[in-house]
């Protein structure tokens, strides 16, 4: 049974559209996380969900529950909805202890005496926080600080936790870190999870479903692999993950194989999909760390394989991104060996790895 069904929801703001018809299905345990650019709608959606905005159409039903019904005139208010939530900016009580803090989270839910105590134990113990309940926030790390964030926001036992970028103001190092042993604890509680970032490394990691946003608007929903893999536009080619994006005309259809073309004559092959036809404009796209450079292999189809100068070359600790021209697109490549800039060589576009997109 889905743990969370988001039907037909839409929010508008004046004139302004900033939720367009989202439906979504999230399972019992799923970590799920919405994933777009700034202003697409994620914290909005999430801030539905908690209570803490009003759509203006729609359902939101959770565990069964219908916690919004603008039809029938139902809107569950936050403090009702049981439900977890952290956002970017977690503040902790300063003049309360770790305990104090989550003690006052459960007080609040009437939860008080041995059984808060437990509650509490246990919650400090899942993030690994227990030998610091006496501290005060101001004698914690920040990885720390948002550990106890975590604590507090999963002390009372939420049937959902809505986590809105918790980990955007640690360091780089830290965050790595956060991010695994977060992975860990969802795993360990099975609470369902929704998680807002616009950080694409974060929801690759975590998620075991990512909901690609745009403008308002769901454009991909799928698991990690497949929205790495299977983009379903340019858009989420571009935003996922680096991606070298360009226009091609489609010059030949067989079988399997279309033949894309390039200014200069350049013919790139790519796997034949649907919905597109000879002498149209389409848009491609390929992974820099796909295109083989210095090929030499004698089994590759001579098709696939394009002689380029270097134009630059820049390291950048474990790979090099090489940059050459074909035809009038500027692309990148990957890869982990060093190559001079000014050099002409041999680059290989695999027909596999490149993907087409059907013109919208
Ligand atoms: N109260 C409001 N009044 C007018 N516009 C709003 C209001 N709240 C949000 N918006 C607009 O709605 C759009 C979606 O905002 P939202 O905060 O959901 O985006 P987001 O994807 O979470 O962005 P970010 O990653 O920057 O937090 C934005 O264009 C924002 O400017």
């Amino acid at each position: 049974m889905a743990d969370i069904v988001i039907e037909n929801m839409s929010r508008t703001i004046g004139a302004l559209k900033i939720l367009h018809d989202l439906s979504l299905s999230v399972a019992e345990g799923e970590f799920i996380t919405l994933l777009g650019p700034s202003g697409c709608g994620k914290s909005t959606t999430l801030n539905a969900l908690a209570g803490l905005d009003r759509p203006s159409a729609g359902r939101i039903t959770v565990g069964g529950r219908v916690l919004y019904d603008e039809d029938a005139g139902i809107f569950v208010e936050p403090r009702f909805r049981d439900l977890g939530m952290m956002f970017q900016s977690y503040a902790l009580w300063p003049h309360m202890t770790v305990q104090q803090n989550l003690a006052f989270t459960l007080d609040i839910r009437r939860i008080t005496g041995a059984v808060a105590r437990e509650k509490i134990a246990h919650a400090l113990d899942l993030v690994d926080m227990d030998r610091y309940a006496g501290r005060y926030p101001g004698e914690l790390s920040g990885g720390q600080q948002q550990r106890v964030a975590l604590a507090r926001t999963l002390v009372y036992g939420p049937r959902l936790m809505l986590l809105d970028e918790p980990l955007s103001n640690l360091d780089a190092k830290l965050r790595d870190k956060a991010r695994d042993w977060l992975r860990d604890l969802q795993r360990r509680t099975g609470v369902t999870t929704v998680y807002v970032t616009h950080d694409q490394t974060e929801a690759l990691a975590l998620s075991d479903r990512i909901v690609v946003m745009e403008a308002g608007h769901i454009v991909q929903v799928g698991t990690p692999e497949q929205i790495y893999q299977q983009p379903a536009s340019p858009f989420v080619a571009d935003f996922v993950g680096s991606n070298n994006i360009f226009e091609a005309r489609v010059l030949r259809r067989q079988e399997r194989t279309l033949t894309l073309g390039l200014a200069g004559g350049i013919e790139i092959l790519a796997p034949a999909i649907d919905g597109v036809e000879v002498g149209e404009l389409v848009k491609a796209a390929i992974r820099p760390e796909e295109i083989v450079l210095g090929e030499t292999n004698p089994e590759s189809d001579p098709a696939e394989i394009h002689a380029v100068e270097l134009l630059d070359s820049v390291y950048q600790g474990a790979r090099h991104v090489l940059a050459f021209r074909l035809g009038d697109v500027e692309f990148q490549a990957e890869q982990a060996k060093a190559i001079a800039a000014g050099q002409t060589l041999h680059a290989r576009l695999p027909r596999e790895a490149i993907h087409v997109f059907a013109p919208a």
